[in-house]
């Protein structure tokens, strides 16, 4: 993206959504349309269709690893079906976030992130390396400090604040319980065996030790959603992403040859699931981090809640051993999330080519580059 980025002015100033007719200067994004779009429903049944992963169902657990394993592998994402997960958490959920960020701007300001913080009201951390702004309110907060963080905004800790809490509250033990399955079936589609799990210290301390960061976006709709952008393009840098989204499209997933931006289709229900950047490097490179973005919609708000699990802040990150071929080295050196945020803000992307500067050259070579994703 161009430089130089937004000034601090402008970057806190609080933007009306509601009342705009046009996309200001100021949130037209370029380069938008330099791949094609290709949409959700087009692409049913042909090699565009997004893998979904049906986790019920009463399947053949080597089946269900198996789909998962190859939508890893291919695509670094997938829809998540059969999960469990009660279905009016969702729709809870979303009237919540409608309610939070219909309150006033003075309200929500109070929560304002705080240079430095990851907690808070406010554009997502990346967005300081951009020159325009996206479409979007966001709220970002740690899933074990919710009562805590939402004092800011319902200072009074009324019925408001304590419906609010209790909804993200069960949402987060929802997702938690649903991640930790969910590591079990990746290490399964890893070809880690249930008694390895059982006995493998590294695998039982990274589902254990699980951390989970929640961030709440409102889309709202956009007058011209053709030259705006709800969030720019980047790879997830944890472990993966646990998506809810309203039951309207706009996450998108970069594919390659040719580069083309396919829709994520939006059934109610499903999870869209993102892999991220250190699953990546724990998978040794052999599922991939899924670059990606969310487009704005004309006639219609959409709330998305990403649920990002990772590692906690001190735990080394290395591939797993099940994940490393007999006789060779990890392709990767070890490193923590914070230590790997640092080595991605300085790298020019925003994807996961911040990796390539973790890897380790093959006996022989120079160096590493992590080939092409997708
Ligand atoms: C746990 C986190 C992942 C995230 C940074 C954060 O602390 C909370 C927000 C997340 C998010 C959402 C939008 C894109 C992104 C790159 C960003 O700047 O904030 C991701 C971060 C990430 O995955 O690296
Ligand atoms: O809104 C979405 O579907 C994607 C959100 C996302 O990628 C993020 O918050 O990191
Ligand atoms: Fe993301």
């Amino acid at each position: 993206m161009p430089s130089p980025p937004i000034s601090p002015a402008a970057a806190t100033a609080y933007f009306e959504f509601r009342s705009a007719e046009h996309v200001p200067e100021t949130h037209e994004w370029p380069g938008l349309h330099d791949h094609p779009s290709v949409d959700a429903v087009a692409a049913a049944g042909r090699d565009d269709a997004v893998p979904v992963v049906d986790l019920g169902g009463g399947g053949d657990p080597a089946a269900v690893a198996r789909a998962l394993a190859r939508a890893a592998e291919e695509w670094g994402a997938f829809l998540l079906v059969g999960h469990g997960v009660p279905e009016g958490v969702a729709a809870r959920m979303e009237e919540q976030i409608a309610r939070l960020f219909a309150l006033p701007a003075a309200d929500k300001d109070r929560a304002a992130r705080r240079p430095g913080e990851m907690n808070g009201y406010g554009r997502p951390p990346y967005a300081l390396r951009f020159s325009r702004l996206m479409w979007s309110e966001g709220y970002t907060f740690a899933a074990a400090t919710i009562r805590d963080e939402f004092r800011r905004v319902w200072l009074d800790g009324g019925d408001d604040y304590l419906r609010f809490c209790e909804v993200m509250e069960e949402h987060h033990r929802e997702m938690m319980a649903l991640g930790k399955r969910l590591v079990d079936v990746f290490f399964r589609a890893l070809g880690v065996t249930d008694e390895q799990i059982a006995a493998g210290e590294t695998e039982r301390e990274i589902r254990e030790t699980l951390t989970a960061t929640m961030h709440l976006n409102l889309y709202p709709k956009c007058p011209e959603p053709e030259r705006a952008i709800g969030l720019a393009a980047h790879t997830d840098s944890g472990f993966f992403t646990l998506i809810m989204q309203s039951p309207v499209p706009g996450l998108q997933l970069l594919r390659r040859d040719p580069e083309r931006w396919v829709t994520v289709p939006a059934p109610p229900g499903a999870f869209a699931v993102v892999l991220g950047d250190l699953f990546q490097l724990l998978t040794n490179g052999r599922f991939r981090s899924a670059f990606h973005r969310a487009a704005v919609n004309g006639d219609r708000d959409r709330i998305s809640v990403p649920y990002f699990l990772g590692p906690p802040g001190g735990m080394q990150v290395a591939p797993l051993a099940a994940a490393v071929p007999p006789g060779r080295k990890p392709a990767f050196r070890p490193v923590t999330w914070p230590e790997y945020m640092r080595v991605k803000g300085k790298a020019s992307g925003l994807d996961a080519s911040a990796l390539a500067m973790l890897q380790v050259p093959e006996e022989g070579e120079e160096g590493g580059v992590v080939p092409p994703k997708n």
